[in-house]
């Protein structure tokens, strides 16, 4: 299963690795988790010292959004809902650790929850996040695979074959 865009695309400010500006994150699967260490930048600091709260929702939606790969149908999805509690402010220094876990399916529902710590000690909770994903529509991945045809691959267990395609 492939967690990582391997495409000639990869332009996803979360985890895209041809984004200057992107965070570049970089996802394993472990023990029914998704997991992804991350080393936050200066420039991903609010106040100093403290990384802002929208580039830690950022790592947890993405984390989150990965855990549907793990369910029995797996697919890519859209965010539809994304609770978060900051419990602690996010330090700008040590490494950081996302991991996430698929806590239901249901038609094209998910919900997954999910964590950022520091990766040294995965006890110490900084922020929580739980959510709600939908799966891209049959339509939106056949647009997307149209436009970029490196994506064929990634959405392989979805995609049309080039004589199934209906013209656009
Ligand atoms: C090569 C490939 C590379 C790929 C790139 C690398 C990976 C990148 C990964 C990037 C990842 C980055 C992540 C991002 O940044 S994703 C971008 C941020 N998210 C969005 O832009 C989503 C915008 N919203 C939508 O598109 C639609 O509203 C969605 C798709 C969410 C639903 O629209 P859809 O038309 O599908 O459904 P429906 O409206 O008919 O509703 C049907 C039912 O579904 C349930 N439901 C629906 N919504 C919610 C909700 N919010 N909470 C809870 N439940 C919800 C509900 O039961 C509802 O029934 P009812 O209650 O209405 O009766």
């Amino acid at each position: 299963m492939e967690l990582n865009d391997t495409t000639d695309y990869q332009l996803c400010f979360a985890c895209g690795q041809r984004n200057p500006y992107g965070l570049k994150l970089v996802f394993q699967l472990e023990n029914d988790t998704i997991v992804s260490d991350f080393r936050p930048q200066a420039e991903h600091q609010g106040f100093p010292g403290v990384i802002h709260g929208g580039i830690v929702a950022t790592i947890l939606d993405e984390a989150l959004n990965r855990t549907t790969m793990l369910a029995d149908v797996p697919a890519w999805t859209m965010t539809g809902r994304l609770d978060i509690r900051y419990k602690r402010y996010v330090p700008y220094g040590p490494l950081l650790r996302v991991r996430a876990k698929l806590e239901m399916q249901r038609g094209r529902m998910a919900q997954a929850s999910g964590y950022v710590t520091l990766a040294e000690d995965e006890n110490v909770i900084l922020a929580q996040a739980h959510g709600t994903f939908m799966a891209l529509s049959p339509e939106m991945i056949t647009n997307l695979m149209h436009e970029n045809p490196a994506m064929r691959d990634f959405f392989a267990p979805h995609a049309q074959k080039p004589s199934d395609e209906v013209a656009l």
